[in-house]
C-alpha cells in the first residue's frame, strides 16, 4: 500500500486495522494516525503496529504481503514483544531468526528491521516496527521519536480499555437499580452524564429530556441543603466517598426517597474535578420502615393503651430487660434500679412465691412453652397488687433450651380484688352453712366448730388459731371452753392439753393475757407485733413464733359467746378481715346461744323427768317407779314363771323423832336411811320410797328364802347405823315385811297387801324385825 492509499484510507474513516470489535473508531483513528506519522517523519513505508489480542497479532500496517494477522511465533514483532525492549536488527537476510520470520519484500534485498515494545504496565502488549534498508542511517532523535510514539500509542491504549471498562459499567448500571450522574465541579455543577436508568428513576423520557439535566430540579425543596451539602462537601474536605438520603419529586408529582452515594475524583493537585453520584430507590423500603414504624408505633400504643408492663428475660445470662411501665406498676423508677429479676422475686407474695416461681422455673427449663399467672406483688407504698402476667418462649439456644422469654404483666388488682372477694365471701357463707348443718345433725357445737375450723384458718391467711367459747368455771370464774384448736403441740405438757381438748376437756381459765383480752373487755384485739404488745404474756418455752394476733369475741345480740383467736397472718391482721369475718362471728354466737338455750331445755326436761319419777327428798324411785316394776316383775312371772319378792320397809317410831328432834331432823334421818339402803341393797334389786317413812324393796327372780336374808341385812344395818349426827342417842330400827308372789293369778294389790300384813306382823311383833308371809 502507497503512502497516499494509506493517507486516503484513513481520511475515508476506513481504518487499516482489521478484526477490531474492541477498540473504538477513535482509538482506530489514533493508530493510523501514527503510523502516517512515522511514515512521514522517517519516510519509511513498511511501518506497523502490532498488537497482542487473544495471543493473535492484530496487525496496523500497510505492508504488502503482510497477513493482517499471523502465528504469533513467526513474527519479528512478536520478537519485540518477547524481548519487551527494542529490537534491532541491520539485515534481516544475515540474522539467525530472519530464515523464518516474516519479509515484507523481496527477500533478496538488504532489509533491516527495528521494533519498539508497546506496553501496557511494563509489560509489552504490542509492538510499533518498520523495515528500511537503512536502518544503520536512523538518528539519535528520530529512535527518540519512535519511542514517543509507542508510548503515545500505550497511552491511548490505556486509555481505550479504561473506556471500554467505563462503559461496560455503565452498561451494567443502566440495566441495574443503581443510577448514575456524573456533575462536574464547575459552579452550578452541570451534569456532564447520566445513566440510562436514571430517567426512569426521576420518570422522564430518555429521548425527550437530553442534557443538560439537572437532578437538584427534581430534589424535594426541604431536602435541596443536603444535597447541595454533599456536593460541596466533597470540594471543601476532599473526602472521597459520601452518603446522604433525600427524596425526589416525580414530574407526576409523585415522590420517591433516594440513597445516594457520591464519589469525588480530584487531581493529582488535590482539586474536585467531578463526582459521580450513584442513586438508590429506596422508596419501597423506605415505605415498609414507615410501615413498621406505624406498627411498632400502634402496638407500643395498644401497649400503653392496656397498660401493659413488659420483660425480656434471657434464661442464659440471667438477665431481664423491662420497660417504663414495669417499674411504674410497682411504684418504681425506670432509673437507677437494680436488675428487675431481683425487684421481682424480692416483692412476690409469699403465698404466691412457690407457685409462680415453680411455673417460671418449668418454663426456663423448656418443660412448657408458655405461662398465665395471677400472683400478688407489693407495691412501693407497702399495699399488695394484683398483677397477671404472660410469658412466652420465643427463642432457643442449640440445645433446644430457652434463650430468649419474653412477656407482659398487666395490674388486675380492681378486677381481681372483686373475684376474691367473691370468692371468699361464698367461701364464708360455705363455713357458715356447714356449721349450723352440723350443729343441728350433731347437737354438738364442738363438732359444729371443729368441722370449719381448718378451713377458717386458710380464709384468715392464718397459721394457728382456737374457737373458745365463753363459760363459767367450776369455780366461778370466767374461762374459756375450747371448741376447736390448731394441734400446735410440742411437748408432753402441750400434748397433754392437745389431748384434753380431743376428750372435750381443755379450759383456758387464765384470760390475764392477749386472747384474754377479748374476752374482758368484750372487743377485738389486734396485735401486729406480739413480742411488743404490753398485754401480751409471752408464748410458753416451745411454743411457736406468734408474729401477729388477732382475737374476735364472738357475739350474739350484745352478749360475748365466745372468742376465736388466730395468728400469724403473713401480711398482718387488719380491720378489712375483721369486717370480712363479722358475719361468721355472728353466726357462731348464734350457735352458742341456741346451744345454751338447748342445755337450759334438756336440763329442765331432766329435772321434770327426775321430778316425775324420784323421790325429792331421798332421791330414791317414788312409788310410781316400784309399782312399775312390779307390774314388770309381774309380766316376767306370768310369761315366764320366774317368781319376786316385795318387802315393805318401815321406821320404827318415827313419829316420836320427828316429836322430838323435829321435822327437820325426821328428814335427815329419811334421807340417811335412803342412803344406807341403796349401798346396801343387791344390784337386781330396787328400793323406792313407798310413802311417809315406808319404803318398799323388789327382788326379781328371789326366792322367799334369799329375800329375808336380803331384808335381815336390811335390817341389821340399819340397827348398826349410827344415826347421832341426825338424831343424838337415838337408835333407829326397821320393821320389814315381805313376800313372795306365788301364782300370776294373783293381783298387785294383793301381794303389796300380803306384804302389808307381814310388816304389820313384824310390828306386832315387837318391831325391829322381819316377817314373811
Ligand atoms: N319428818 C318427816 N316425817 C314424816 C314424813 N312422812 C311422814 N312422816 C311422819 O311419820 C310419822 C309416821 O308415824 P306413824 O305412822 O304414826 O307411826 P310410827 O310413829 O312410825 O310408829 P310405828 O310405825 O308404829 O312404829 C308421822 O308422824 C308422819 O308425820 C316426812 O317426810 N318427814
Amino acid at each position: 500500500m502507497s503512502k497516499a492509499m494509506l493517507a486516503k484510507q484513513v481520511e475515508s474513516n476506513d481504518s487499516i486495522l482489521t478484526k477490531s470489535s474492541y477498540y473504538s473508531p477513535t482509538i482506530q483513528k489514533a493508530l493510523d494516525n501514527v503510523v502516517l506519522a512515522v511514515q512521514d517523519k522517517l519516510n519509511i513505508l513498511d511501518v506497523a503496529i502490532a498488537l497482542l489480542e487473544n495471543k493473535e497479532l492484530l496487525l496496523v500496517s500497510n505492508m504488502d504481503g503482510c497477513d493482517k494477522t499471523v502465528a504469533f511465533t513467526k513474527q519479528l514483532c512478536a520478537k519485540t514483544i518477547e524481548l519487551n525492549d527494542t529490537l534491532r536488527i541491520e539485515d534481516i537476510r544475515t540474522d539467525e531468526g530472519y530464515v523464518n520470520s516474516d519479509a515484507p519484500n523481496d527477500a533478496s534485498k538488504m532489509c533491516g528491521f527495528i521494533g519498539i515494545p508497546i506496553r501496557k504496565e511494563n509489560t509489552a502488549v504490542g509492538a510499533l516496527h518498520l523495515f528500511s534498508e537503512n536502518i544503520a542511517d536512523l538518528t539519535k532523535e528520530e529512535l527518540e521519536f519512535l519511542n514517543t510514539k509507542a508510548e503515545t500509542i500505550s497511552i491511548a491504549l490505556t486509555a481505550a480499555n479504561f473506556s471500554h471498562q467505563f462503559m461496560i459499567e455503565h452498561n451494567l448500571l443502566s440495566k441495574g437499580p443503581i443510577s448514575s450522574l456524573i456533575v462536574d465541579s464547575k459552579p452550578g455543577w452541570p451534569t456532564v452524564f447520566v445513566s440510562a436508568n436514571c430517567y426512569s428513576l426521576l420518570g422522564l423520557d430518555a429521548k425527550t429530556n437530553e442534557l443538560p439535566f439537572r437532578i437538584d430540579d427534581f430534589i424535594h425543596p426541604d431536602h435541596k441543603v443536603v444535597f447541595k451539602r454533599s456536593l460541596t462537601f466533597h470540594r471543601s474536605t476532599q473526602i472521597q466517598d459520601l452518603e446522604t438520603e433525600y427524596d425526589v419529586v416525580l414530574p407526576s408529582g409523585e415522590y420517591k426517597s433516594i440513597r445516594q452515594v457520591s464519589y469525588g475524583e480530584y487531581s493529582e493537585a488535590g482539586k474536585l474535578i467531578y463526582v459521580r453520584l450513584y442513586l438508590i430507590d429506596q422508596t419501597s423500603q423506605k415505605e415498609l420502615e414507615v410501615r413498621l414504624r406505624k406498627v411498632k408505633e400502634r402496638s407500643s400504643l395498644i401497649i400503653e393503651t392496656l397498660d401493659l408492663a413488659t420483660w425480656d428475660f434471657d434464661p442464659i445470662a440471667n438477665f431481664t430487660q423491662v420497660n417504663h411501665r414495669w417499674y411504674e406498676m410497682i411504684g418504681l423508677n425506670f432509673e437507677d434500679q437494680e436488675p428487675a429479676k431481683n425487684v421481682w422475686e424480692r416483692r412476690l407474695h409469699p403465698l404466691d412465691k412457690k407457685r409462680v416461681t415453680e411455673e417460671l422455673d418449668d418454663l426456663t427449663a423448656g418443660n412448657r412453652d408458655t405461662l398465665n399467672q395471677i400472683y400478688r406483688i407489693r407495691h412501693e407504698t407497702g399495699h399488695w397488687i394484683w398483677v397477671e402476667g404472660f410469658g412466652k418462649t420465643v427463642e432457643y439456644n442449640s440445645e433446644g433450651k430457652p434463650s430468649r422469654i419474653i412477656g407482659t404483666q398487666r395490674d388486675v388488682t380492681e378486677q381481681h380484688k372483686a373475684i376474691i372477694i367473691r370468692q371468699k365471701q361464698d367461701a364464708l357463707v360455705a363455713l357458715m352453712s356447714k356449721a349450723q348443718e352440723v350443729f343441728l345433725e350433731e347437737s354438738d357445737l364442738r363438732a359444729a366448730c371443729s368441722s370449719i375450723f381448718e378451713s377458717l384458718l386458710d380464709l384468715a391467711e392464718s397459721e394457728f388459731g382456737f374457737i373458745g367459747e365463753r363459760i363459767i368455771s367450776e369455780k366461778g370464774k370466767v374461762a374459756l371452753k375450747i371448741q376447736a384448736i390448731s394441734d400446735i403441740s410440742w411437748d408432753t405438757q402441750s400434748k397433754e392439753l392437745y389431748s384434753r381438748y380431743v376428750n372435750d376437756g381443755l379450759v383456758f381459765e387464765n384470760l390475764d393475757n392477749l386472747f384474754g383480752r377479748v374476752i374482758t373487755t368484750e372487743n377485738e384485739v389486734i396485735s401486729n407485733d406480739v413480742a411488743k404488745d404490753a398485754h401480751s404474756s409471752g408464748t410458753p418455752k416451745g411454743h411457736p413464733d406468734m408474729d401477729c394476733f388477732l382475737g374476735l369475741p364472738i357475739k350474739f345480740d350484745g352478749v360475748v359467746y365466745g372468742m376465736i383467736g388466730l395468728a400469724n397472718r403473713v401480711v398482718g391482721y387488719d380491720r378489712e378481715l375483721i369486717d370480712f369475718l363479722k358475719p361468721l362471728l355472728a353466726n357462731l354466737g348464734l350457735l352458742m346461744r341456741v346451744r345454751g338455750i338447748e342445755a337450759a331445755r334438756v336440763s329442765a326436761e331432766r329435772e321434770l323427768k327426775s321430778l316425775a319419777t324420784t323421790d325429792d327428798l331421798t332421791q330414791l324411785p317414788n312409788r310410781r317407779v316400784f309399782t312399775t316394776h312390779v307390774e314388770s316383775a309381774y309380766q316376767l312371772l306370768k310369761r315366764h314363771g320366774e317368781s319376786f319378792c316385795v318387802a315393805i320397809i318401815d321406821i320404827d317410831y318415827f313419829k316420836s323423832i320427828n316429836d322430838s328432834f323435829g321435822h327437820d331432823a325426821g328428814d335427815e334421818v329419811l334421807k340417811r336411811f335412803a342412803k344406807i339402803l341403796l349401798d346396801g341393797k343387791r344390784a337386781n334389786d330396787l328400793i323406792a320410797r313407798f310413802g311417809g317413812e315406808e319404803f318398799a324393796l323388789i327382788a326379781a327372780k328371789t326366792s322367799i328364802e334369799e329375800a329375808i336374808i336380803a331384808c335381815e341385812r336390811i335390817r341389821t344395818d340399819i340397827e348398826e347405823s349410827d344415826f347421832s349426827q341426825q338424831v343424838l342417842s337415838r337408835k333407829i330400827t326397821v320393821s320389814i315385811g315381805v313376800t313372795q308372789s306365788l301364782t300370776g293369778e294373783e293381783s298387785i294389790d294383793e301381794i303389796i297387801k300380803r306384804a302389808d300384813l307381814a310388816l304389820y306382823k313384824a310390828k306386832e311383833g315387837g318391831r325391829n324385825r322381819v316377817e314373811s308371809m
